[in-house]
């Protein structure tokens, strides 16, 4: 028998409630302003965003063909702040084993989960739904984890106990440092395509690792996608994102900064969606673009998505390079500030939505363009 809208919204929502509290549907239910427009699986007008290769990237010679690739990177990340990626040379074993082990963990029992459960100070370990959203409740169970090996084990260890931690820290650990390569690469090549010394970004992410972080997302199937999202609307604050889909269930939506309007993202199987965050744009004086997006939720399907921020070392000041700029036509936008100056300030902020928290770093907001997805 088919449920009427109150009844769905009366049911309780088991896989996302904390072991202290039950929540129901229509706890998840979002502002009405923020509805998704557009279903989980209508991703036409994504396709327009750009798809890279690096099949001919992977040799390692910066020939024809590299600038080329180094060349659509910058301009996808200009006109769209995101690009499609293929032929990465992450070997798929890497991918599927990570997936595998956080799906094995979302399955554990809830009393198992919140053993590894994030503490109100520090936001990292499991989370069903995001406490501190406060009324706007993400449809998503989360894994957050740092990069540090120390950390990952730790976390692991709470879960699973002492014997046997090992299969899920192997494979986050070996997960995250392709990624990291992967990330150099991107970095070298986005540094080549701006004109800027190779190693320009690159050289920054080198010995300390505690900022770079992995979230992995789990949307359970939803009986009211069009009320509620997974991801609520922002940009990420980091510098690079790495975001694994799940290569079949779609829901990454992006706000199209040439028209406003939410795109989505088709999944692509081996694939990575790859996103410039505020810490970048503010490094290449707003040139490449950080640009809003979300996760919207289906009544079929669970989905899967893991997002690989990088960040750079914490004393590590976010300057933009004289290269981009021109004091006349193209004058410095922010302030230089050190990546661990910004993260302070988005721990204490809790909650970003939209895309706001680079405004405090902006040389003079009134004289800027108002274009609300760049500023
Ligand atoms: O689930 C997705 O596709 C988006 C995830 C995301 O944007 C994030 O974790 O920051
Ligand atoms: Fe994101």
């Amino acid at each position: 028998m088919e449920l009427d809208h109150h009844q769905v919204e009366e049911q309780q929502v088991e896989t996302l409630s904390p072991l202290d509290h039950k929540f129901c549907v229509k706890d998840f239910v979002w502002s009405k302003e923020e509805w998704p427009t557009i279903d989980h699986d209508d991703y036409e007008s994504g396709d327009n965003i750009p798809m890279i290769s690096l099949l001919k990237v992977i040799n390692g010679k910066k020939d024809e063909d590299y600038l080329k690739a180094c060349n659509d990177m910058v301009m996808a990340s200009e006109k769209w702040g995101f690009f499609k990626l293929v032929d990465h040379g992450v070997k798929l074993e890497i991918i599927e084993n990570m997936k595998k082990m956080c799906n094995d963990m979302f399955d554990l029992p809830m009393e198992k989960k919140m053993k590894g459960g994030r503490s109100a100070s520090l936001p990292l370990g499991y989370s069903a739904t995001n406490p501190d959203y406060g009324k706007n409740l993400p449809w998503a169970e989360i894994i957050q984890l740092l990069q540090s090996p120390q950390q990952v084990v730790a976390f692991a260890t709470k879960v699973y106990g002492d014997q046997y931690h090992q299969p899920f820290s192997d494979a986050m650990l070996a997960y995250m440092h392709e990624l990291d390569k992967l990330g150099m690469l991107i970095f070298e090549m986005l540094a080549d395509g701006l004109g800027l010394p190779s190693d320009f970004f690159s050289k920054n992410f080198k010995e300390e690792k505690e900022a770079t972080m992995i979230r992995v997302n789990r949307y359970p199937k939803c009986p009211l996608p069009h009320k509620c999202l997974g991801l609520g609307s922002h940009s990420d604050p980091h510098t690079l994102t790495i975001l694994l889909q799940d290569d079949k269930v779609g829901g990454l939506q992006v706000l199209s900064p040439n028209d406003n309007q939410w795109v989505g993202i088709r999944p692509i199987p081996n694939s990575f969606v790859i996103n410039i965050g505020d810490t970048l744009q503010a490094w290449t004086n707003g040139k490449l673009k950080s640009v809003v997006h979300r996760a919207v939720v289906n009544k079929e399907k669970s989905r899967l998505s893991a997002a690989y921020f990088l960040s750079p070392c914490s004393q590590v000041m976010i300057e933009s390079p004289q290269e981009l700029i021109d004091p006349i036509c193209n004058p410095r936008l922010y302030l230089p500030f050190s990546w661990s100056d910004f993260r302070n300030q988005l721990l204490s902020q809790k909650r970003i939505l939209g895309k706001t928290a680079l405004q405090r770093y902006l040389i003079s907001p009134c004289s800027r363009p108002t274009n609300k997805q760049i500023f």
